[in-house]
């Protein structure tokens, strides 16, 4: 049978980029740092032990990127995939442009982005959106961590019914309203009146963050998250294996990034096991000629963003315990792909992603293991799928098959 599975770690960048200076990234190094940090004893735990990813090649891919092991890892576990790391093409660092890199259309254009720290949006736009949002007013309007801002702002959402709107270093407008004060349903119509207003700004994504609880220091967004992404700008792998006849599963967030195109079916779930869980169940029901494509959020927006670096290293050690049930489900034709979409190093300043190169693990019969060294762009993962999948070329990328 021809499956093929990617697992997207997202944020699990493996050392920064040669760009990363442009970035104020460089020497960022997501897996590295967390390593340091769990060897040397400050996080209250021990070494970092990730045996079943190391066995397909991580610990190496990251020694590739950085020129050093991580520290505290078992070096003499030895690698029997096919490891290798990327480079981003795309111009930004951001969660569509890794995964639509990854499906063979790199962004190379620039994202309008809200650069101001305070004040981050245009009179314009906020008096448009409150008009049709018909909201009195909105709080925020800035840069903000998301859980932080719920700190600051959240009581006053509640007594005030205004939305919170704020940005990052990313292109993105998100808004956060409480799920009962507010209402799910009406946080996702603020949504779209956002999306339609911020195409003019080209704008990649309004994110919807719905929270409960009833106080500061309290409150808890909830997976009802949704994100509103434009449309990439070419036809991806994706598109091209549904138009084939090929059937293309979602795992958790999939589908929001890349606007719902190209996606046959879509499972959703939440935390690292509910979506290693769908992953796996997805395995057991996918046909002949069918891609399973899973996100996982939580390193990102649990871990990397929030700064928690043993939080991330718990993740990961989670992650790997279940790795072995993944790979006991593989038939022997199936091609799995571990990657990331940028890097999110909890050890850096600010709260935002990292210019990083990003691991690709492989594992199956068609690829020869042993080291796929340094690939130019994610696109190499598109152009591959393309070929094991007998589809037409991807413009981008070169394959791993030989
Ligand atoms: O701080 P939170 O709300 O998690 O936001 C983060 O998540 C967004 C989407 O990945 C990024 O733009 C980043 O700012
Ligand atoms: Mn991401
Ligand atoms: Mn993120």
């Amino acid at each position: 049978m021809k499956r093929a599975i990617i697992l997207v770690l997202d944020s699990f960048g493996i050392g920064a980029t040669p760009d990363a200076a442009q970035f104020g990234d460089e020497g960022s190094d997501t897996f590295g740092h967390i390593a340091e940090q769990c060897a040397n004893g400050s996080l209250g735990r021990g070494p970092i032990h990730l045996p079943n990813l190391a066995k397909i090649g991580l610990y190496h891919a990251h020694r590739e990127s950085t020129g050093a092991f991580a520290a505290g890892v078992d070096q003499t576990i030895e690698a029997t995939g096919s490891y290798g790391y990327a480079k981003e093409l795309s111009s930004g660092k951001d969660t569509p442009s890794g995964h639509w890199e990854m499906a063979g259309v790199p962004v190379l254009f620039d994202w309008g982005y809200f650069h101001d720290k305070t004040n981050s949006f245009p009179q314009a736009l906020i008096d448009a959106f409150v008009e049709r949002a018909g909201v009195d007013a909105i709080l925020g309007n800035c840069h903000s961590s998301g859980t932080v801002i719920l700190d600051e702002l959240g009581e006053a959402h509640i007594r005030t019914g205004q939305p919170i709107v704020y940005t990052s270093a990313d292109s993105v407008f998100q808004i956060a309203c409480h799920e009962q004060t507010f209402g799910l349903e009406r946080l996702y119509e603020l949504c779209e009146i956002a999306r339609e207003l911020l195409d003019d700004y080209n704008i990649g994504r309004v994110i919807a963050r719905p929270f409960v609880g009833e106080k500061s220091g309290a409150f808890e967004r909830t997976a009802n998250r949704r994100d509103y992404s434009v449309l990439p700008p070419a036809p991806t792998l994706l598109d091209k294996l549904s138009h084939a006849g090929g059937e293309v599963v979602s795992v958790g967030k999939i589908a929001d990034i890349f606007a719902h195109q190209g996606i046959g079916k879509k499972i959703k779930a939440s935390g690292i096991d509910g979506l290693f869980d769908a992953t796996l169940g997805a395995l057991e029901q996918a046909s002949e000629r069918s891609l399973i494509f899973s996100n996982f959020v939580d390193f990102d927006s649990s871990f990397g963003h929030r700064r928690d670096v043993k939080g991330y290293a718990d993740a990961l050690e989670q992650f790997d315990q279940r790795l072995p049930e993944l790979l006991a489900k593989l038939a022997d034709d199936d091609l799995l792909i571990l990657t990331a979409d940028h890097g999110c190093d909890p050890t850096w300043a600010g709260t935002d992603h990292t210019r990083e190169h990003v691991p690709v693990l492989v594992v199956g019969g068609a690829v020869p293991s042993g080291s796929l060294g340094q690939r130019e762009t994610f696109a190499d993962i598109g152009q591959t799928l393309a070929a094991y999948f007998d589809l037409a070329p991807m413009d981008y990328g070169s394959s791993f098959l030989k």
